[in-house]
This record gives structure tokens, C-alpha cells and sequence, in this order.
């Protein structure tokens, strides 16, 4: 990893917990893993392998690389909800994976790219899901989750689709509502796996606002894998370039997204200018001339 001083920003390891079990903190929260080695039951070796990586508190930040390139696992690694084979992820110096369940998905959520739900789930039912870490199955629906999934629906814009049951949704609506389901949880940390994936490009800024706005407002630690490179250097304050299931780079986007960067870890030939709100990415040659 070549930026290792760059994430100590805003690092508040061991900081004492002063919030009630279980409430959402108003300070914002670091997440960092330490010497992760990362696999899946399938693999020999692990496909992340991670000496250091933090997602400053109260901060958003980009995972970016190729397909394949370990982001998925990282952030999944990351939530709570992919116990690594070496290494610790730690919540404001608490050890993740020593949480009880309950309490780790009241602290950390998850949008991730694996969901199954049945398709017979209406849009407001599968949002209450969103509330079981803060209810347990067997306990009623609080006036306080009726409010927190109103909050929900209305930041992820599928009021409409409230009655609709997720079969017989598009790919954009029921991402939309899967995004709502998580928003619900409210947590400290947010962790999105390709977030606008399937949404059209008012959706997708729209998806993309929320969660600023959650960042700016409550303090909401993100971490979001994006694939779209300018916009994830026009959006996140830091950015983790992922090459082989290892950090390549980190940092602020302006210093992370070079022409060294493209070449080296997306395999691109591109020039890097100064934008208005972030770099500009320019390929070398456009892409109806390439072989
Ligand atoms: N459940 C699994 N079992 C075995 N190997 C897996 C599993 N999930 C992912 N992998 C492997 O782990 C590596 C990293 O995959 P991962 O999904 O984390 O990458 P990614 O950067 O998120 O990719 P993409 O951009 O294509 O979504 C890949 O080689 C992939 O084949």
C-alpha cells in the first residue's frame, strides 16, 4: 500500500463508547481492518489480503478497481458479515466480530449485491426488515420503527411503491427498495455494494444526495463501492483503489486518480486533468477506434 499515513485522519481508535447499547451514535465512527486476509470457503487463498485500510469517521469513501478485484469481499469483510480468516475489523476500536449480532447490525448496514427475499414481500415489509436488528423477530413493529420506515421510504423515494410486491418490481425499483431496507437499520456506518446499479441516471444522483445527506447530517460513516470512476472521485471525499484484492492506493481523490492509477490498475491508457469537481478522466484514444 504506497498512502499508508493518509487514513489516520480522523481516527479515533479506542475512543471509550459513551452512547446506550444498540442507539445511533451522534459522533461519527472509523472502521478500519488490520492485516486481513479475506477468502470464501471455495478459495485455497484468501482473495483479499489488506495490511491496513480505514474509512475515516464521518467521511465517504469510494472502494474502486476492476471486476474482480476484491471490493465486494472487502466491504462485505468490512460489515461484519465475512468473518476474515486473519486480521481484525474494528468499530471506534471495538473488535466487529466480537459484537452480538444485534448490536453489530444496529452499528453497521449493509447494502450488498447477494439478496433474497421473497417475491410475494410487499415494498413496506421488506423496509420493516430493515428494523428487526432494533426489534428482534418476535417483538411488534414500535411506533418508533413505524417512523424510522417512513424515513426510509421517503429518503429512498419509493413511497409509490410502497403496496408493490418485489416480484413485480424493475431492477432500479427493487434496488430502491432494497436501499430503503437499509437505510432503516439506521446506522453509524453505512456500507453500499454498488448502490446504483440498475437506476437511471436521476436515480442514481438521487441515491447519491441521500446518502451525502445522511454523511452531512447525522455524521454517517460510508464506505460504497462504486464502479464508475468519475463519479466516484466527484462524489467521495477518499477513495481505495482495489488491484488484485489488495489497496493499490488511497486517499483523496484528486491525489489517488492518476494517469499511473488508470494504467496500472483499471489497464486504461488516459489523461488526468483538474475538473471542476473532481478529476477528469480522458482516454487516450476514444472507444470507437479501439479494436
Ligand atoms: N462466494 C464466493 N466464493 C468463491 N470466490 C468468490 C466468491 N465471491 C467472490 N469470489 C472471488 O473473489 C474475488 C473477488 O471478488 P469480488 O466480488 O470481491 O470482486 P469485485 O471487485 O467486487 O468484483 P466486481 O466489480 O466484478 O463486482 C474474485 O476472484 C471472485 O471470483
Amino acid at each position: 500500500m504506497s498512502r499508508s499515513d493518509a487514513p489516520e485522519t480522523g481516527e479515533t481508535e479506542g475512543a471509550e463508547e459513551t452512547e446506550a447499547e444498540g442507539t445511533p451514535s451522534t459522533d461519527p465512527i472509523d472502521l478500519v481492518g488490520r492485516d486481513l486476509e479475506v477468502g470464501y470457503p471455495a478459495t485455497d487463498d484468501p482473495v483479499v489480503e489488506c495490511e491496513r485500510v480505514v474509512l475515516p469517521a464521518g467521511e465517504v469513501t469510494a472502494l474502486v478497481g476492476p471486476n474482480g478485484s476484491g471490493k465486494s469481499t472487502l466491504l462485505k469483510a468490512l460489515s461484519g458479515q465475512l468473518e476474515p480468516w486473519g486480521g481484525a475489523v474494528e468499530l471506534d476500536g471495538e473488535d466487529v466480530y466480537g459484537m452480538a449480532d444485534k448490536r453489530r447490525a444496529r452499528r453497521l448496514g449493509l447494502l450488498s449485491q447477494e439478496r433474497e427475499s421473497p417475491g410475494s414481500l410487499t415494498v413496506e415489509d421488506l423496509v420493516l426488515h430493515g428494523r428487526y436488528p432494533h426489534r428482534g423477530f418476535m417483538e411488534a413493529v414500535t411506533e418508533a420503527d413505524r417512523e424510522a420506515v417512513e424515513r426510509a421510504i421517503d429518503l429512498a423515494g419509493v413511497g409509490h411503491l410502497r403496496e408493490r410486491e418485489l416480484g413485480n418490481l424493475s431492477g432500479g425499483q427493487k434496488q430502491l427498495a432494497w436501499i430503503a431496507m437499509t437505510l432503516a437499520q439506521e446506522t453509524d456506518v453505512l456500507l453500499l455494494d454498488e448502490p446504483t446499479t440498475f437506476l437511471d441516471l436521476r436515480h442514481q444522483l438521487g441515491v447519491l444526495e441521500t446518502v451525502r445527506q445522511l454523511n452531512r447530517e447525522r455524521g454517517v460513516t460510508v464506505g460504497v463501492v462504486l464502479h464508475d470512476i468519475s463519479q466516484a472521485a466527484r462524489f467521495a471525499d477518499n477513495l481505495v483503489a482495489l488491484r488484485d484484492g489488495t489497496p493499490y492506493d488511497w486517499g483523496p481523490p484528486d491525489e489517488v486518480v492518476t494517469e499511473d492509477l488508470l494504467a496500472d490498475v483499471f489497464g486504461v491508457e488516459a489523461s488526468v486533468g483538474p475538473g471542476p469537481e473532481g478529476p477528469t478522466i480522458r482516454p487516450h484514444r476514444p472507444l470507437d477506434e479501439r479494436e
